[in-house]
This record gives structure tokens, C-alpha cells and sequence, in this order.
């Protein structure tokens, strides 16, 4: 660090010289910083506490506890955490990238050794927090960060939450939603290990595909697009799914050959995808049993982390995403047996009746209705905004 910057930059808690800003999520901003103690680059997330009233942000608290727990190569480490002119800073160690980045890249070509070797490290790191009996509960590319050496590593516990009391209750809508695993979707309150692997399945699938997999613009929509992926599920394969609190009952449409989802993909891929992707999350595998599937054990073997391709560092690089236009059709919403709920298609879009209290599906099929206005034509599976000339929308998380 030059003498200038130096003088450019503010040091924090006598020890942290902070420099550019990195970025902000949903919790505030983060700044890379010189620990001037080690002289280590780090980034620090600052939490503004002001806003809290009580002065006391739980899920900053949280995000501590949690991280503090869990010690892993393939899990980011906090170094240090205090508070500093109102604020909570967490001192992580710095990352260069992040797995959207290098999927993203389109300079970047990945061989199915390097996507298992991004897979396995992901596995890795979700595999020693539920051996904790720790959800992270909020998996996607973006919060896989890349360090020097190549490793991936799980960021953002922000909403990672112990579990293991039975009756506990969980919010369900903390996952961005491509990312959601069915049960979520449906309402359920109560979840387990399974919806992570339904996200790290998204995210497999994305390595394979350099696009988002699924990409549904409300939770039914994304339901739908889910079911014209896999089939929609018939009881019988997922016995709990009507009783789910959100349960809505979709045309059926038959499951199409997933190789014809991944036209590239070997014979183990599509074996260990359909696992992960069950839809009765009872029967979906563990994290542990993905991590022993032939998939990892067959040729080729996983490349190593120093070996894989790498992205620009942060900032350097204005990606766009690749061409994923696909015209599949989703199953429409037909009414729930059990519910007085009556979601309806008409001809110019959907009806939304409703006995007594709206709730936040109808608003939904409303939203939905709003993007499908007089025209009797299904959402694609996903949009290619590049046609258009503008860039992609910023993945939705629950904040944004
Ligand atoms: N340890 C780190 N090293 C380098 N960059 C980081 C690190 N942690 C976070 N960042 C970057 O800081 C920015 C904000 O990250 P943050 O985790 O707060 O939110 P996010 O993941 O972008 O969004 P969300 O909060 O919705 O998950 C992102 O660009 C992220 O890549």
C-alpha cells in the first residue's frame, strides 16, 4: 500500500487501514481493508447497528455465533469482530472472486473436472455445517467466494440458523428464490439439511448450464418452471407436499428426459443431479451421500483448486450472461382440492378468486397476471434480457 492511499484510507479501530468499498449486500456495506497488525488483506463487513432501536442486530449476532462454530478450509473465517462508531464490523479474510464470476465468464471454459472440483469444495463446506447441525439457508454463486489459492469457500451465513429442536419455525422465504427448494416454495415451516442440497443441485446444475437453472419471477411461476423441469410430482412421490401450508395443486405435466436438460452430461452427472434433486426433501440425498457418490470417485478426477480457471479479481470484469433462451413451457396452477382457494386460467390470463383472506399466493398469480396480460402464452423457462440490448435483472434475494 502506497503512502497516498494510505493517507486516502481510514483506519479502524486503530488496526484496520480500510480502503475501496467491495460492494454492499443486504446488510451493509463491505470494504477491503490491511490488517495493519499482520499486514493481511481483509474485508470487513460493516452492520449498521443504528437502525436497530434496541441497538442490537440479532442476525449480526447470529452471523457471529455461527461462523465462530464453524471452522472449515471451505468455509470463510471471521478474524475479528467489534463495534466501531455504532457500527459491527466483521473482519472476514479476503476473497478474490466469487462462483457467479467464474460462471459468468465467458472467457472461461470449464471442463466437467473443474465443475466437480468447484461442486465437491461446495459440498465440502455444507457438509461441515451439517455436521454442526448448521443450515446455511441461503446458497447461491454469489456467496461461494474464490480465494487466491482457488479454494471455494461458503460466505454469508447472515441467515444460517442452528437447528435440531423438532418443532422449531423457521421464516421460509430466505432463499433468493432460483435457488429454493420445493418444500420452501410450498410453505413449509418447517425444513431441514434438504434445502441446501436443493440449492447446491441449482447451482451443480448451473456450472453445467452458465446460466441460472431456474429462473421463476414469482414463487408459483417458479414452482412451474420447476415442475416443467422434472414433472410435476404426484403424491405418491411426495406424500407431505398436499399439506404443505402453500400447497397448490398444478397441471400435470409428465417429467422429460433429463438429458435432454444437460445434452453434456455423463451418465454419474445426471445420476447424482437426480438425487439431489428429489422432490420429497425425505427422500432427497444428504450432503454426506452426495460427497460419496460415484460421480466424485469416477474419471475424471476433481481438479485441483490451484488449478482451476480463475475470473478477473472483483471489479475488473463487465460480464453479461450467456444466451439462455429456452421455450419451455411451465403447468399452469389448477385449484387446491382442500382449500377454498380458486386459482384459475382464462383465456386473457389468470382469475384470482379467493374465499376470504388474500394471501401473498393470489398476489402472486396477480403479479404473475401483470407479466402475462391478455396473452395465453407460458413464461419461457428463462428470458435472455441480452436480445433487448440491456443487462440482465440482479438476482432477487428476499431484500431486494
Ligand atoms: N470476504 C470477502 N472478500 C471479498 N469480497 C467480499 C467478501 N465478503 C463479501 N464480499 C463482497 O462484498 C459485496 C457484498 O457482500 P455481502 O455478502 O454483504 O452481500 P451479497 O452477497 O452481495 O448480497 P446478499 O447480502 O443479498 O447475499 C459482494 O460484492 C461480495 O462479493
Amino acid at each position: 500500500m502506497s503512502e497516498v492511499d494510505q493517507l486516502l484510507s481510514k483506519k479502524v479501530a486503530d488496526r484496520y487501514l480500510k480502503r475501496e468499498i467491495l460492494g454492499e449486500g443486504t446488510y451493509g456495506v463491505v470494504y477491503k481493508a490491511t490488517d495493519t497488525k499482520t499486514g493481511q488483506i481483509v474485508a470487513i463487513k460493516k452492520i449498521r447497528l443504528g437502525k436497530y432501536k434496541e441497538g442490537v442486530n440479532f442476525t449480526a449476532l447470529r452471523e457471529i455465533k455461527v461462523l465462530k462454530e464453524l471452522k472449515d478450509p471451505n468455509i470463510i473465517e471471521l478474524i475479528d469482530a467489534f463495534p466501531h462508531k455504532g457500527n459491527l464490523h466483521l473482519v472476514f479474510e479476503f476473497m478474490e472472486s466469487d462462483l457467479e464470476a467464474v460462471i459468468r465468464d465467458r472467457n472461461i471454459f470449464l471442463s466437467p473436472a473443474d465443475i466437480k472440483s468447484y461442486l465437491q469444495m461446495t459440498l465440502k463446506g455444507l457438509a461441515s455445517c451439517h455436521k454442526k447441525w448448521v443450515l446455511h439457508r441461503d446458497m447461491k454463486p454469489n456467496n461461494l467466494l474464490i480465494g487466491v489459492d482457488g479454494q471455494l469457500k461458503l460466505a454469508d451465513f447472515g441467515l444460517a440458523r442452528i437447528f435440531g429442536s423438532p418443532d422449531r419455525k423457521f421464516t421460509h422465504q430466505v432463499f433468493a428464490r432460483w435457488y429454493r427448494a420445493p418444500e420452501l416454495l410450498f410453505g413449509t415451516k418447517q425444513y431441514g439439511s434438504g434445502v441446501d442440497v436443493w440449492a447446491a443441485a441449482c447451482i451443480f446444475a448451473e456450472l453445467l448450464l452458465r446460466r441460472p437453472f431456474v429462473q421463476g419471477s414469482s414463487d408459483i411461476d417458479q414452482l412451474g418452471k420447476i415442475f416443467a423441469a422434472f414433472g410435476t410430482p404426484k403424491p405418491s412421490q411426495w406424500p407431505d407436499m398436499v399439506y404443505l401450508p402453500d400447497y397448490v395443486e398444478y397441471q400435470f405435466v409428465p417429467a422429460p428426459p433429463l438429458r435432454s436438460l444437460f445434452p453434456m452430461a455423463s451418465d454419474d452427472t445426471l445420476d447424482l443431479l437426480s438425487k439431489m434433486f428429489t422432490y420429497d426433501p425425505k427422500s432427497r440425498i444428504s450432503v454426506q451421500q452426495a460427497l460419496e457418490h460415484r460421480y466424485f470417485s469416477s474419471v475424471p478426477a476433481p481438479t485441483k483448486p490451484a488449478l482451476l480457471p480463475r475470473p478477473p479479481p472483483k471489479g475488473d470484469s463487465l460480464n453479461s450472461r450467456p444466451s439462455d433462451l429456452n421455450p419451455r413451457e411451465a403447468p399452469i396452477v389448477l385449484s387446491p382440492p382442500r382449500k377454498s382457494r380458486r386459482v384459475m386460467l382464462q383465456r386473457e390470463g389468470f382469475e384470482v378468486n379467493q374465499v376470504g383472506k388474500v394471501d401473498d399466493h393470489v398476489n402472486e398469480v396477480r403479479q404473475a397476471t401483470g407479466e402475462n396480460t391478455s396473452r395465453s402464452e407460458h413464461m419461457p423457462m428463462s428470458i435472455d434480457l441480452s436480445l433487448f440490448g440491456s443487462r440482465p435483472p440482479p438476482r432477487p434475494t428476499i431484500n431486494r
